[in-house]
């Protein structure tokens, strides 16, 4: 299998030659140049296997030029008890008859971007190899949050590679900030950037198709790759855990086989829940893929209109990792559901770069809205589904599943659709627990208490232990303080590399 660009101006290239790439250097996104499908009997087989047993028979069909040892021993490294706090790896905890949480934050720093950036590590530098390329690999990633601590953690010390994650320097809650600026590894940078998330993504991605930056970094032995959900790399790991959740609901008797299930999936970047369309392009029974957005709504308004307008207000909210205006694996969609119109896609992303909007025609919106469906959640009614939640049933979620949550429920009104369906759980609940013990306990309760204090309070009011990773992060040394404006994201990433910073 090749790989081609969204936007047809570069060469297809092999799995590994994307996975090292991280983005085309035409500025598109690299897509699989076939469709790949897992059969009814296939997917039966999935409900008697473990986790790395799926990952790897679903990573086999899309990584065509790693061996099947590579992939299981990939599998292996990533998926093991001593990163993941549960033998399942990805649990499905059911709330009642129709729902279901999809638990996707039981790795190492308590966010679904582990399931993907604790394989990635492994995959990169298999890649490297196989393409022949002698440079070291210098990983930038652009973070609302999670993607960057999930990086760091995946890549430090990985032999050959470099990372430097740039953040928007109010734009994410305090125990993220935290597990960043306190990142140990002789190979990792942090940066703080003085802009929002999607002045951060775009200088960082302006910097991959800058040939000056490029030639100069080249000639200090380094090339660029990306951690981020625009490398492909990053992509087929989420896929894995869609079938997984379907494996998991047919081997517990949930459900019969060929039944359809939707999925709702708390959306920023679109990675997550492009992951889920791919799924559902490969044969996995899915109805709708709910995208369940925040007060940037920007994903909700195109789903129902077919415009795309990030000229917008940009809000900071209690789900910050979802606070996002430019949502780049829209692009992959927009390729797939038009059936591989990259002149449209050039055209389409054009008009995002110069007139931050635009429209796309009937027909492709029909097929997106076949699929898709969606709503968003205000800070208000996040806060209030947290409480309602746990009072009904129990269950805590963080601010971000609780949009998902908030979202399925407009969803059922909206339609009556009583299918199966699973919530995508993007986070621990502590990793928000400002907001999360604020919803649950009161103000009262959390007033004058700093984010670590209200760790315990959590714990002890909801009798769930702190996740390893989280607990004693205030006590760790600051090892990174670096704080530019957006402008300086290029020239900060050739002194990191250069050793003059
Ligand atoms: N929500 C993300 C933003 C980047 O998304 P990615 O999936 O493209 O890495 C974050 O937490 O950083």
């Amino acid at each position: 299998m090749l790989y081609q660009s969204t936007r047809g101006n570069s060469q297809p290239v092999s799995a590994a030659g994307a996975i090292k790439l991280g983005i085309a250097p035409d500025g598109g996104l690299f897509v699989p140049d076939r469709p790949v499908y897992v059969t009814a009997g296939e997917l039966a087989l999935m409900a008697g296997m473990t986790y790395q047993e799926r990952a790897a028979s679903i990573l086999q069909l899309f990584l065509t030029d790693f061996t099947s040892g590579e992939i299981r021993e990939c599998v292996q490294g990533a998926y093991d008890r001593e990163k993941f706090d549960v033998p399942e790896i990805a649990p499905l905890q059911k709330l009642d008859e129709h729902l279901y949480v999809l638990e996707l934050w039981h790795g190492p720093t308590c966010a679904f971007k582990d399931m993907a950036l604790q394989i990635l590590p492994r995959l990169l530098p298999r890649a490297v190899k196989k393409t022949g390329e002698d440079r070291e690999i210098a990983i930038l990633v652009a973070t609302s949050g999670d993607t960057g601590k999930a990086a760091l953690e995946g890549f430090r010390d990985v032999p050959g590679t470099h990372i430097i994650v740039f953040f928007p320097a109010r734009g994410v809650s305090e125990v993220q900030r935290l597990q960043m600026i306190t990142q140990e590894g002789r190979n990792v940078h942090v940066v703080a950037v003085e802009g929002n998330f999607d002045q951060t993504q775009s200088g960082v991605k302006a910097i991959f198709t800058d040939s000056a930056v490029n030639a100069a970094v080249d000639r200090r032995g380094y090339r660029f790759s990306s951690a981020n959900s625009i490398n492909w790399g990053r992509l087929v790991p989420q896929i894995v855990y869609y079938f997984s959740a379907y494996a998991d609901l047919l081997a517990k008797g949930e459900i019969a086989s060929g039944e359809t299930v939707n999925f709702v999936v708390p959306t920023g970047n679109f990675g997550n829940i492009l992951a889920a369309f791919y799924a559902r392009q490969m044969g996995l029974p899915v109805k709708r893929l709910i995208c369940a957005a925040n007060r940037n709504n920007v994903l909700t308004d195109f789903i129902r209109t077919g415009t795309y307008d990030r000229t917008r207000e940009f809000y900071r909210t209690i789900s910050p990792s979802m606070d996002i205006l430019i949502s780049s694996n829209l692009e992959r969609l927009l390729y797939e559901v038009t059936g591989g119109d990259a002149a449209r896609v050039r055209e389409w992303m054009g008009a995002l770069q110069t007139a931050g909007r635009y429209q796309v025609d009937g027909e492709t919106l029909e097929k997106i809205q076949a699929v898709f469906w969606s709503d968003f959640a205000g800070d208000p009614a996040t806060m209030e589904t947290i409480r309602n939640t746990y009072r009904q049933y129990g269950y805590l979620m963080d601010t971000h599943t609780a949009v998902g949550k908030y979202v399925y429920d407009r969803y059922v009104e909206a339609t009556r659709d009583t299918s199966k369906t699973v919530i995508a759980s993007t986070a621990s609940p502590f990793k928000f627990n400002q907001s999360v013990a604020t919803a649950i306990l009161g103000e009262e309760a959390v007033r004058g208490k700093g984010e670590f204090e209200l760790l315990e309070t959590l714990s002890r009011a909801t009798g769930l232990p702190i996740p390893k990773g989280l607990k004693d992060l205030d006590k760790k040394p600051v090892r990174h303080t670096l704080t530019v404006a957006p402008e300086e994201m290029k020239r900060v990433v050739q002194e990191l590399l250069t050793g003059r910073n």
